[in-house]
C-alpha cells in the first residue's frame, strides 16, 4: 500500500512544521508546499502561474514513493488559484476540475489521507507575529493585513475542496480527511501524536490494514521501551552506549535518548541494540514501531503481553505487570528468538524425584489425570492425523508436584536474576506437573497448545530422563501445513529450530500457545519430560 497525506489549512496555522514533523516521525518522505517551492526557485516572491503548479504538482506525484507527506497538495493550489481567479488574475482554464483528476489518479493506486488543520484567527496572528514572518506574496496590490485576511479564504476552500473530493470518492479512488484543531491540541509533539492515531484510526475504517493491532503496537512500543528501560538491568547502559543519533524527550527519566530523535530513528536503534532484526512491515509509517514491538516481544511471545488473570494475580501493579511482562520477553527474545534453553536448570535429584512421582501415580498412589484425550489439545496438525498414541501424558497433582513449581520458579529466578520469575501462581489448577513419557518410536507432532489453565505466560519443558536416541524437541516460528497431508511441510521442517542435545535437568522456555512445537520420534529408549508452566 502506498499513502499519500496531504496536510491543508490556512496560512500560519502550523502546516509546515506539522508536515515536517510528521514525515520525520514516520520515515516519510517531506514536499514543501509547491507554489512556495517554485517561488523560492524562481527567486521571486510573486508566486508561479496555476497551470505550472498544477504540472509540477503532477509530475512530483508520479515518483515511486511508499509515503509522502504533502504540504498543501492540489487542494491548496487549488485555493490560491480561486483567490487569482477571483480577483481577475487567474490563467488556466477549468482547473477545478483538472485538479481534481489530478488527486483522483493519484487516488487510484494511493491511498489518500488528508489532514486539515483548522486553527483560530488569533492563534494565526499569534503564530505569524511570533515567526516574525512578512513573507506573503505581493498580490494585486493587497496590503499585508488584506492578504493576511485572503489566506484564510485560501485555506477554506482547499478545506471545501476536500470535503467535496471525499464526499463524491468511490470504491476505486479512496480519501479520507481527518480534522485536528491546532489552536486547541496542545503542543506540537502532542499534535503529531494525534495525527499518528487518527491515521491509524482512518486507516483502520478502510480496512486495508489490521489498524487495531497497529495501534496497539504503538501504544505497546511506548510502554514497553519505557518498562524495558527502568526494568531491565543494564539497558539503559546498553542503549546510552549504543549513542543514539539524538534522543527522544518524550520518554520521562530515560536519559538515554538525545533530542531530537524521531520515533523511528529510536525503535531501530533499540532493535539494534538488542541484537534483534527489525522486521517491515507494508504499513510504511508504521513499521518502525511494529520493529520494535517485534523486537521486544517476540511475535511468538505476544500471548506474554495479553496474560489475563494470572498475571494479574503474580503481579498486583499494572507497573510491575508490564516490568515483568518485558522483562520475561526481552529474556527470550535476546537470548534466543523465540525459546530459551536453561542447562542444569533442575537437580538430578530433582528430575529422579518427578520421574519417581509418574510411577507413583502409575500405581495409583498419587492423584493423576491420564491421557491426551483429557486435555483441550488443539494440534497444529489435523487433529485425526496424528497419532501421539506412544506417549503417555500424565498430570501428577501432589503438593510435591507444586514444591517442584516452586524450584523450577526459583532456579529460573537465581539463572535471570530476575526476581519476578520467584513469584509462582497461587494453588490452582495448575499445581501439577504435566509428564510426557515417550516410548520407542513417539513423536510429539507440531503443534500449539490451548492452554488447560489461564497461566498464559510460558511453558518450561524440563528433561527429567533423557534414557533415549533422536527425539529432539524443536519450536518452528514459521511452521506451515500441507493442506493435503495435514503435515508440515519439508520448507516448513527445515526452518525448525531444534534441540537436539537436551539432557536431564535441561529445561527450555517458550510460549506454548503461540509457538509452534512438537518432539521428533524418539529412535530408542525413553524420553521423560515434565512441563511446567511459569
Ligand atoms: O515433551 C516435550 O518436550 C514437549 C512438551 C509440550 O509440548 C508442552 O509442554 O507443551
Ligand atoms: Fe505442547
Amino acid at each position: 500500500m502506498k499513502l499519500v497525506v496531504a496536510v491543508v489549512g490556512a496560512h500560519c496555522c502550523g502546516k509546515t512544521t506539522l508536515a515536517r514533523k510528521f514525515a520525520a516521525q514516520t520515515g516519510a518522505r517531506f514536499d514543501q508546499e509547491l507554489g512556495e517551492k517554485l517561488a523560492e526557485e524562481a527567486g521571486t516572491a510573486a508566486g508561479v502561474d496555476d497551470e505550472t503548479v498544477l504540472a509540477r504538482e503532477t509530475e512530483r506525484d508520479r515518483d515511486d514513493v511508499c509515503l509522502r507527506v504533502v504540504e498543501t497538495w492540489h487542494t491548496g493550489n487549488f485555493g490560491w488559484h480561486k483567490l487569482r481567479r477571483d480577483r481577475g488574475l487567474a490563467d488556466g482554464h477549468d482547473l477545478e476540475a483538472r485538479t481534481r483528476r489530478a488527486v483522483r489518479e493519484v487516488a487510484r493506486d494511493h491511498k489518500v489521507v488528508f489532514f486539515v488543520l483548522r486553527c483560530s484567527d488569533q492563534e494565526r496572528r499569534k503564530r505569524r507575529e511570533k515567526s516574525g514572518r512578512t513573507r506573503l506574496p505581493p498580490f494585486d496590490n493587497m496590503d499585508e493585513e488584506e492578504m493576511f485576511e485572503a489566506t484564510f479564504r485560501v485555506g477554506e476552500v482547499a478545506i471545501e475542496e476536500v470535503r467535496q473530493l471525499v464526499e463524491t470518492q468511490t470504491a476505486e479512488n479512496r480519501a479520507g480527511m481527518i480534522v485536528v484543531d491546532v489552536s486547541t491540541d496542545g503542543e506540537i509533539e502532542d499534535i503529531v501524536d494525534i495525527m499518528h492515531a487518527e491515521l491509524l484510526k482512518a486507516l483502520a475504517r478502510d480496512d486495508f490494514v489490521d489498524a487495531e493491532r497497529l495501534s496497539g503496537s504503538m501504544r505497546s512500543a511506548r510502554v514497553a521501551l519505557e518498562s524495558a528501560i527502568d526494568a531491565v538491568p543494564g539497558l539503559r547502559e546498553l542503549l546510552a552506549r549504543h549513542k543514539f543519533p539524538a534522543v527522544q524527550r518524550r520518554i520521562p527519566g530515560s536519559g538515554v535518548v538525545p533530542d531530537g530523535a524521531s520515533e523511528s530513528t529510536i525503535v531501530k536503534e533499540v532493535a539494534d541494540a538488542l541484537c534483534v532484526t527489525s522486521t517491515s512491515t507494508s504499513s510504511p509509517p508504521l513499521a518502525p514501531l511494529r520493529a520494535f514491538v517485534d523486537a521486544v516481544s517476540c511475535k511468538d511471545l505476544e500471548g506474554a503481553f495479553y496474560i489475563p488473570e494470572t498475571l494479574r494475580r503474580i503481579c498486583p501493579t499494572k507497573k510491575e505487570q508490564t516490568t515483568s511482562l518485558v522483562r520475561r520477553a526481552l529474556d527470550a527474545t535476546v537470548d534466543h528468538g523465540f525459546a530459551v534453553v536453561y542447562r542444569g536448570l533442575v537437580s538430578t535429584a530433582a528430575c529422579d524425584a518427578i520421574v519417581g512421582e509418574l510411577e507413583a501415580a502409575r500405581r495409583g498412589e498419587l492423584e493423576k489425570i491420564t491421557g491426551l484425550n483429557r486435555h483441550k489439545w488443539k494440534n497444529f496438525n489435523e487433529p485425526k492425523t496424528c497419532s501421539n498414541a506412544k506417549i503417555e501424558l500424565t498430570f501428577v497433582k501432589s503438593a510435591v508436584a507444586r514444591q517442584r513449581r516452586v524450584e523450577v520458579h526459583a532456579a529460573l529466578a537465581k539463572r535471570t536474576g530476575r526476581e519476578e520469575w520467584a513469584r509462582p501462581n497461587p494453588p490452582s489448577k495448575e499445581d501439577h506437573v504435566t509428564v510426557f513419557a515417550y516410548v520407542e518410536g513417539a513423536e510429539l507432532r507440531p503443534h500449539r497448545d490451548k492452554d488447560i489453565s489461564d497461566a498464559k505466560a510460558l511453558t518450561a519443558v524440563v528433561v527429567v530422563g533423557d534414557e533415549f536416541e533422536e527425539g529432539a524437541f524443536y519450536v518452528n516460528k514459521d511452521a506451515e501445513v500441507d493442506p493435503s497431508t495435514g503435515h508440515a511441510t519439508a520448507e516448513s521442517r527445515a526452518r525448525r529450530q531444534r534441540f537436539p542435545d537436551l539432557r536431564r535437568g535441561d529445561a527450555v522456555v517458550f510460549c506454548n500457545d503461540k509457538t509452534v512445537h512438537g518432539v521428533e520420534r524418539v529412535a530408542k529408549g525413553r524420553r521423560i519430560s515434565a512441563s511446567f508452566r511459569v
